[in-house]
């Protein structure tokens, strides 16, 4: 890593860099190597104390501060992210892994669309009028306060201007806890921010595992929860922010369906099916694994997708001609491994990859599986991997069904030429962001979340202020007050 590209310490706070060793240790792992190439400590009580009152006091003095200076803040840290988007690609695959032909497109410059979105919304931020006869109600959108970001690895920079860019629009403070897996990239984002000219404090950093983000999603202090992550970890912190009626945002994950009907455009089709599974090494919340493909078109779809994945290109992260690298973590590559010996146990057809690279680093080939069933563990949990389950159907009902039965709701995605059909069928699958000949576009005007157990609010969009801001109405009485005594 170059010198320029490195985080200074561990945690960011009250406007600038903050180490304290006492924390645990937390080795940052190049995944494509298994290096350690950087180790940051755990927040200590006193440093999650410390991030805690600094966003205290900086929300009140960033929320009295007019729209359009909060949003000239967060579109001078998207000019900034733009003009350092290699260095910070470059970190971004330190950090995860990915390959960077991916990160110089799909992280800084995401995260940059966010905080230049948000930050152009600032100013538009009103309440309304209503007039009742000769009185009248007004409405102020008021920010929540501090707000606390808990991020998933595997879109450090994204994440976490997903969350910060509406929550700063909004006149709240953030305080950020990245995955302990990826704890380097939200480093630089704050770093940015307070040389946009963001005071000190309304956006921190503090590195830990769950203890970490317990403590500050329990903190009385905190009016507001946002986390992307797995379920489990949803219901936890979902519970834990109930027990105070505190505000959620829940980004967790899917298992979802992307359905490919006879009369698809089968290049289409099979590149909907890469870029749904195999992007980022499959470790998309969004991405459609099950794949349903109608008989008609099956063998030509696995046998031209087949084709298609062996050409992707595997191997260093920094090399841009690499279009496919390595899981984010021993564990994660272990757990995905565990994923293909059950398919291949419980009968799914292996008709590509399946095997870990004889080379350093955590390398899985992208696995595709056909003749998946609905019973199949790898057509019911979420792997997070690069494994894609093809499972074939008849009919347009009976694909609806299978693809709807299912506990999460994040994404779906339908490829046919019938566009009446595709309205049709999204119209009924149960999920939040879904496609029409089309897969895993983010754009940030879109809003962006799950449905059932994939999660609860919205983020991106004109949808992502309602979840960062509140309404207050005021009744103005212009004549006399009647009472009855
Ligand atoms: N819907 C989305 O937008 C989206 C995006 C990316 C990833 N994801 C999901 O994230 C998961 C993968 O990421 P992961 O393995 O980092 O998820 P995870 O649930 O293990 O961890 C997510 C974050 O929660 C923190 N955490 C864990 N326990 C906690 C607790 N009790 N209180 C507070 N914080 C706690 C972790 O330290 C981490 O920062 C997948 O399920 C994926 O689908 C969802
Ligand atoms: C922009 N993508 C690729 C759809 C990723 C969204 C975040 C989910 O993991």
């Amino acid at each position: 890593m170059s010198y320029e590209t490195q985080p200074t310490a561990s945690h960011y706070v009250n406007g600038a860099y903050l180490e304290d060793s006492a924390g645990a240790a937390i080795p940052v792992i190049y995944p494509a190597t298994g290096a350690e190439i950087a180790r940051v400590h755990a927040a200590t009580p006193a440093v999650v104390e410390a991030a805690l009152s600094a966003a205290v006091e900086a929300q009140t003095l960033w929320a009295e501060m007019t729209g359009r200076a909060r949003g000239r803040v967060l579109t001078d840290a998207a000019r900034i992210m733009r003009e350092r988007n290699r260095a910070l690609s470059e970190l971004e695959t330190w950090d995860t892994g990915k390959p960077l032909q991916e990160t110089l497109v799909a992280d800084a410059t995401s995260a940059a669309d966010a905080l230049e979105y948000f930050g152009g919304l600032a100013a538009s931020l009103t309440g309304e009028h209503i007039q009742l006869g000769e009185d009248w109600v007004y409405t102020r959108r008021e920010p929540l306060g501090v707000c606390v970001g808990i991020g998933a690895w595997n879109y450090p920079t994204q994440i976490s201007c997903w969350k910060g860019a509406p929550a700063l629009a909004c006149g709240n403070a953030m305080v950020f806890k990245p995955s302990e897996t990826t704890p380097l990239c939200a480093l630089k984002v704050a770093e940015i921010l307070t040389e946009a000219g963001a005071p000190a404090g309304v956006f921190n950093v503090v590195q830990g595992m769950g203890e970490v983000g317990s403590l500050l999603v329990t903190d009385p202090r905190v009016a507001k929860v946002s986390l992307t992550g797995s379920v489990p970890t949803g219901r936890k912190v979902y519970a834990a922010a109930a027990a105070e009626m505190k505000h959620v945002t829940m980004e967790l994950g899917g298992k979802s369906p992307l359905v490919v009907f006879d009369d698809a455009d089968l290049e289409n089709a099979v590149s909907g099916a890469i870029n749904g599974n195999f992007y980022s090494s499959g470790q998309v919340c969004s991405n459609g694994t099950r794949v349903f493909v109608q008989r008609g078109i099956k063998e030509a779809f696995l046998a031209r997708l087949a084709e298609r994945v062996k050409s992707a290109v595997i191997g260093d992260p920094m090399d841009e001609a690499t279009n496919f690298g390595p899981m984010v973590s021993q564990r994660q590559m272990e757990i995905v491994q565990r994923y293909i010996e059950k398919g291949i146990a419980e009968g799914a057809r292996l008709v590509a990859g399946g095997k870990r690279l004889e080379r350093e680093g955590f390398y899985l080939e992208p696995t595709v599986f056909a003749d998946v069933t609905d019973g199949m563990t790898i057509a019911m949990e979420e792997i997070f991997g690069p494994v894609m389950a093809v499972l074939d159907f008849e009919t347009e009902d009976e694909v609806i069904a299978r693809a709807n039965d299912t506990a999460f709701g994040l994404s779906a995605g339908v490829f046919t030429r019938d566009l009446s059909r595709g309205h049709r069928v999204i119209g009924k699958l149960r999920a939040g962001s879904c496609f029409i000949n089309s897969y895993n576009d983010a754009p940030v005007e879109a809003p962006f979340g799950g449905v059932k157990a994939s999660g609860v609010g919205r983020e991106n969009s004109k949808a992502a202020i309602e979840h960062y801001s509140q309404l207050k109405s005021v009744y103005v009485r212009m004549g006399d007050v009647e009472a009855p005594y």
